[in-house]
């Protein structure tokens, strides 16, 4: 069988020319129009192969999970030292070995063991705004970093000069040095025997650079969850619960307490930028458009006066913001290009052959842009998820695909609910005024890497009245 279409492959580079370097998932939905949705690239002699609509997607990842839910190598991230985390285990009994501790803790009934810390870290949060509003953003990245922590082990963050908030720091300081995704050197591995100095082996140095960092996540917050056990002072945590479910059966093995410990480092790097960038996305969309904000704080409204109960356990309880939610992950995905998964054996689609080991990437961006599932796709319309009309759930667009969905995504979901309802019954976000009293509608810029969110953009972020400053007052 043939290839999937492409662009035209040349000696060496193979079609590596036509693969955009910026913001790849526009032009890669461009291409998508000429080629189809099942494209293939050949990038320095390995097989690429994008999917851009659900329909691929969802049949090769999710139904033909059995072959396309490994991982490429990263090799900037192998230098490192830090591929033994699960996000970039290739499919195998390690990876099962660690996804297992996930799945088990995050499952939608597990997660709310939580619950009372994602609370408890959105009242500190109502509370840091309502006292510096124009510092939004730094405290919401303080929320994301404090239930990662708390979450993982045990420790309540409350203020900026926390030890964890530093690891913390350093920690998404390597992640935005290495790059989340696929850079040139994955597809010429000769390239890691160039000397340091060389120009443009910067890899080198990252990863000399960042390896402290990564020590230092990994061993001093667990650390400190095995001495507080030992002291009987530990918070319930996902270290805690599971070093006490080893023990007790048995297989408390430091093979096993290292997978743990290297599962639990991950959750910082995999949860907390993810859900800050979310919620960054929400906000950002809120300025654009105060309709819906305005609607959904007519929701809240009726949770105030009673007419409402909101539940934990379902989202559409608040039926308009959970469609709002929804309507912001699609249109601005927070992985616009997913993460890369791999095949683990040669197979056949629709008559095209797909070979083993080809580097799968799902644009996340075409799919949402398909107007064969999406009315006015470009359009911001909550109501597309709400009776009668009803579009398909964003999911796989948000947390990915089959064997290598999102295990956190109960969590993010949730978290990201708890603080928008908080936050937009409490606050409202509105343009800043010109010297003429008009307001400022901001061109807003997306950055663009493994996560996408909004570039600092002018907003103000202010309290709807003083009856809600009472309200954040008393919590
Ligand atoms: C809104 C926030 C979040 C978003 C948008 C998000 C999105 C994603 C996506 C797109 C993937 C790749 C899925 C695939 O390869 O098909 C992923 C993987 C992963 N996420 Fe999340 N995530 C979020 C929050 C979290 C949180 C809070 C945790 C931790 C509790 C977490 C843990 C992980 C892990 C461990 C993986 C790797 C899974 C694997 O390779 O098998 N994520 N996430």
């Amino acid at each position: 069988a043939p290839y999937p279409p492409g662009p035209p492959a040349y000696p060496v580079i193979g079609s590596g020319g036509a693969f955009p370097a910026h913001e790849p998932q526009l032009g890669l939905a461009e291409s998508a129009k000429k080629y189809g949705d099942v494209m293939y690239f050949e990038m320095f002699g390995k097989p690429l192969v994008v999917l851009s609509s659900l329909e691929a997607a969802s049949d090769l990842l999710e139904k033909r999970s059995a072959i396309y839910s490994s991982r490429p190598r990263f090799t900037v991230h192998e230098m490192i030292g830090w591929t033994d985390m699960v996000s970039f285990l290739p499919y195998g009994e390690q990876f099962n070995k660690q996804r297992k501790f996930f799945l088990h803790t995050f499952s939608k009934q597990g997660c709310l063991v939580f619950r009372s810390s994602q609370v408890a870290q959105t009242h500190l949060l109502l509370k840091n705004i309502l006292q510096c509003p124009t510092r939004y953003i730094e405290y919401l990245r303080l929320f994301s970093t404090a239930i990662i922590m708390e979450i993982a082990y045990g420790h309540k963050v409350t203020s900026e000069d926390d030890p964890y908030v530093k690891i913390a720091e350093d920690t998404n300081n390597v992640l935005m040095a290495a790059g989340h995704s696929l850079a040139l050197v994955d597809f010429l591995p000769w390239l890691i025997y160039l000397p340091a100095w060389f120009p443009g082996n910067w890899f080198a140095r990252v990863a000399r650079e960042s390896r402290p960092a990564i020590q230092q996540m990994r061993n001093f917050p667990f650390d400190e969850v095995v001495q507080r056990m030992a002291y009987g002072t530990a918070s319930p945590s996902f270290v805690s619960m599971h070093i006490e479910e080893l023990e007790r059966d048995g297989r408390a093995s430091e093979e096993n307490l290292h997978i743990l410990k290297v599962a639990a480092s991950q959750m910082y790097g995999a949860g907390a930028e993810t859900t800050w960038s979310t919620i960054m996305n929400v906000i950002a969309l809120l300025l654009l458009h105060p309709r819906a904000q305005r609607k959904a704080q007519d929701e809240l409204d009726s949770v105030l006066r009673g007419e409402r109960m909101p539940d934990f356990e379902d989202r559409k309880s608040l039926p308009y913001l959970d469609a709002l939610l929804l309507e912001v992950m699609r249109l601005k995905p927070t992985a616009p290009l997913g993460v890369p998964h791999s095949s683990t054996a040669d197979d056949i689609y629709r008559g095209m052959f797909i070979p083993k080991d080809s580097i799968v990437l799902t644009n996340t961006t075409a799919l949402a842009m398909d107007d064969r599932v999406y009315r006015n796709p470009t359009e911001f319309r909550p109501e597309r998820f709400l009776p009668p009309h009803a579009e398909p759930n964003p999911n796989g667009i948000v947390f990915g695909w089959g064997r290598r969905i999102c295990p956190g995504r109960y969590l993010a979901d949730t978290s990201v609910w708890i603080v928008m309802a908080s936050f937009l019954t409490v606050f409202e976000i509105v343009p800043e005024k010109n010297r003429n009293g008009q307001d400022i509608i901001p061109e807003i810029q997306w950055c663009s890497g493994i996560t996408s969110s909004p570039a600092p953009f002018p907003c103000v972020i202010r309290p709807r009245s003083e009856k809600e400053v009472k309200l954040v007052s008393r919590l």
